[in-house]
């Protein structure tokens, strides 16, 4: 099975609520689609979303970083060949970590259907369940609490709650959300990056002296700044989750050589993929260190690669895979299922997906 041709098209799915975080706001999710073909007829499936704020990288970029640094050395591989065709990836261009990990993807569901089993079970086949939680953007306390009880009211049991603007606002949020929903649903935060570090110790230790009872929070302060991230994560009981600070397997053996956070959240789109999503969750498992599978602004592409990955590995034990439940419309057919929050692997070869609605296919 060798590799014969690679399309993209780009797929645009209006969002049921614009997504707000410290970082950025979206009201649609744009995102490149690429199919890769083999001469046996197969096609294997990927997707990178523009997340300039996270990644830096753009519709352009995306499409410029495949069509000249990867796309004439990846024709005619071996699908089997895995591990070299994965390290000519990496090589091909520095950074566009989105680029690549549409590639990879779409290498792994070949992969996969190759050896004619779902992905999830070639990569390790921990479990065929998981449990995502839901995101409240971050708005006024009132409409987060609102939102966070309708969302509680239609079945979610994790909510992961946008935090970062403002530390005051940021309690009095938490406060209006918990009453709002009761103690037994779980409340975990994500900052993105929107603290200093001393605001983040004085926010997360008052949300430990009101008994929020916060399961964790998630990159409290700026990416690169990791002894910030290793003087909260000393500083309060809460565990601390490392989210834009971790894109590369060598991003989270510095993190973790310092105990710069109590665990890591793996995207693909951070890490250039299933591949060096692997290694991430092999330095933490060494490390003693439990990881969350999260996206990005993804379509049911994406995400099924994600919670393959989630499945596959018993390191990885939080998953942060809400995107396509955040989406008005759902294009995809195949791929993963979601009953509520539970995310269910189906059972089919590869990654198991169908048609994609309404998608133009273009040569690079
Ligand atoms: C969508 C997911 N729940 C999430 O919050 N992901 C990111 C932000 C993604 C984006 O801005 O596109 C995160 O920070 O965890
Ligand atoms: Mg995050």
């Amino acid at each position: 099975m060798r590799i014969k041709d690679v399309q993209f098209g780009i797929i645009e799915i209006p969002l049921k609520k614009p997504f707000k975080t410290a970082l950025r706001t979206a009201t649609v999710l744009s995102n490149i689609i690429v199919m890769i073909e083999t001469d046996t007829g197969n096609k294997g499936y990927g997707e990178a979303p523009p997340t300039g704020a996270i990644t830096g990288d753009t519709k352009g970029s995306v499409i410029g970083a495949i069509r000249e640094h990867m796309l004439e050395g990846l024709k005619g591989r071996n699908i089997a060949d895995i591990e070299n065709t994965m390290s000519f990836l990496n090589h091909s261009i520095v950074r566009n970590t989105s680029a690549k990990a549409a590639l990879d993807m779409a290498l792994y569901d070949l992969y996969a259907q190759r050896y004619q089993a779902p992905l999830y079970q070639i990569l390790g086949g921990c479990r065929s369940e998981l449990m995502t939680d839901i995101t409240i953007s971050v708005n006024e306390p009132e409409e987060m609490a609102k939102d966070s009880l309708e969302t509680v009211q239609e079945g979610y049991q994790t909510l992961k709650i946008k935090v970062g603007k403002n530390i005051e606002l940021d309690l009095k949020r938490l406060d209006k959300i918990r009453k709002a929903v009761g103690d037994d649903i779980k409340l975990r935060l994500d900052a993105n990056q929107g603290w200093s570090v001393k605001e983040a110790i004085d926010a997360i230790k008052k949300l430990e002296d009101k008994g929020f009872n916060i399961e964790f929070v998630e990159q409290p302060v700026k990416a690169g700044d990791i002894e910030g991230m290793k003087k909260v994560t000393d500083s309060v009981m809460t565990p601390i989750m490392a989210d834009e600070s971790v894109f590369s397997p060598e991003d989270a053996w510095r993190l973790l050589q310092c105990r710069g956070a109590d665990m890591i959240n793996i995207k693909l789109m951070k890490a250039g993929g299933i591949h060096n999503a692997l290694k991430i969750c092999g330095i933490a498992e060494t490390a003693g260190v439990e990881c969350m599978v999260g996206c990005m602004l993804e379509s049911r592409i994406a995400v099924t690669a994600a919670a393959h990955l989630a499945a596959a590995k018993k390191v990885v034990t939080k998953v942060d895979l809400d995107s396509p439940l955040l989406c008005a419309e759902d294009p995809i057919s195949g791929g993963i299922n979601y009953e509520k929050d539970k995310i269910l692997l189906p059972e089919r070869i590869g990654l198991g997906f169908g048609e994609i609605k309404g998608i133009e296919w273009r040569s690079f």
